[in-house]
């Protein structure tokens, strides 16, 4: 059984689309990246299937647990860590009070050493609290119960590299000890890291479902070659050669095969050449056009080719990680 199955899950706000026709699954031990700029749908996909809002057409269901119905996702919910994109924490209660709070409600068998590792000061008034702390809090309150799914809005956001490092590190030690997780982020670079797979929302829809490896391998090789021989952009200008760069030394990207490339370079007397993967960055313009979703990334995305989703659902369960659930917004 998949740890989430989404079934062209629709959420309309009024008039406004927030996420279209949105189905896939993520399959038990898995890590699955939500990647898109802002807008795009990410936060509305996860509070969807939290059923912290309703759906306007379409199902999910987390651990086998209906997400759109009450009854059966309350039966989830101690299974399930949710960090909110906006955790809106309560400013006047403590760290401490915050968290015995969602202990009670959840269990908190790691939170001692969640606290300890993050370097977590719990007496501290959370209105006090600078941004990146304020984070640790929700992120110890996602993770204290050992949960078996976490779902994980941008859990990054205000983190310094050093604790980005540390949450990666505690998402390997949870799908190592058996669970799955969702997370969204617009950081490219965060998700090939982390993820198995990812889904490129583009304006609410699902663009595409692929595995971080495929992606890499469509971004081409990055080439770099210095031949003997005085030469021109014409020698180079073959099929399969991108982003072509003639000086003391040639480049390109490479998205031909490799026979193709020896054939090339084989008119020439090689006296230096690397071969090496093209940044992950170059396999993403297919999705937006040149509007690569990264941490300065503000932009729509445009122009998506290719629509491919691995697509299925059931039903799912809400949980939360924090008071800031919410219903409808
Ligand atoms: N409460 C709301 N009322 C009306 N429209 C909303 C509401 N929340 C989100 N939207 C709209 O739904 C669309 C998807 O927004 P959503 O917040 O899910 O995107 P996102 O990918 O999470 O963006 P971000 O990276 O900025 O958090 C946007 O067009 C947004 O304006």
């Amino acid at each position: 059984m998949p740890a989430i199955e989404c079934r062209s899950l629709t959420k309309y706000y009024g008039d406004v689309r927030g996420i279209e026709d949105v189905s896939f699954a993520v399959e038990d031990g898995e890590v699955f990246g939500f990647l898109g700029p802002n807008g795009a749908g990410k936060t509305t996909a996860i509070r969807t299937l939290l059923g912290l809002l309703s759906p306007t057409s379409g199902g999910a269901a987390l651990l086998g647990h209906d997400a759109t119905d009450p009854g059966d996702s309350r039966a989830a919910r101690e299974r399930i860590g949710y960090l909110p994109g906006d955790p809106g924490l309560d400013a006047d209660r403590t760290a401490e009070a915050f968290l015995d709070h969602q202990a009670a409600l959840r269990g908190a068998g790691s939170r001692e050493a969640l606290v300890a590792r993050f370097g977590l000061d719990e007496s501290r008034r959370i209105g006090d609290l600078s941004r990146g702390n304020r984070q640790k809090v929700a992120l110890v309150a996602a993770f204290m119960h050992d949960p078996d799914l976490l779902l994980l809005d941008e859990p990054t956001s205000g983190l310094d590299p050093l604790l980005q490092e540390e949450f990666a590190a505690l998402v390997r030690e949870r799908v190592d000890d058996g669970a799955s997780v969702l997370l969204s982020s617009h950081v490219l670079g965060e998700v090939a890291a982390l993820c198995d797979r990812v889904g490129v929302l583009r304006e609410g829809r699902l663009a595409a479902v692929e595995t971080v490896e495929d992606l890499r391998s469509r971004g081409g090789k990055q080439v770099r070659v210095r031949v003997a021989e005085d030469v021109s952009r014409a020698d180079f200008e073959v099929r399969g050669a991108m982003n072509l760069r003639v000086g003391e030394t040639v480049s390109f990207t490479w998205t031909g095969g490799y026979d193709a490339l020896i054939d090339l370079l084989d008119r020439f007397t090689v006296r230096d050449l690397e071969v090496v993967d093209a940044p992950l960055e170059e396999a993403f313009m297919t999705f937006y056009d040149g509007d690569v979703p990264g941490p300065g990334s503000r932009g729509r995305a445009r122009g998506a080719r290719g629509t491919r989703e691995t697509g299925r659902t059931e039903e799912s369960a809400p949980a939360t990680g924090t008071d800031a659930a919410g219903g409808d917004r």
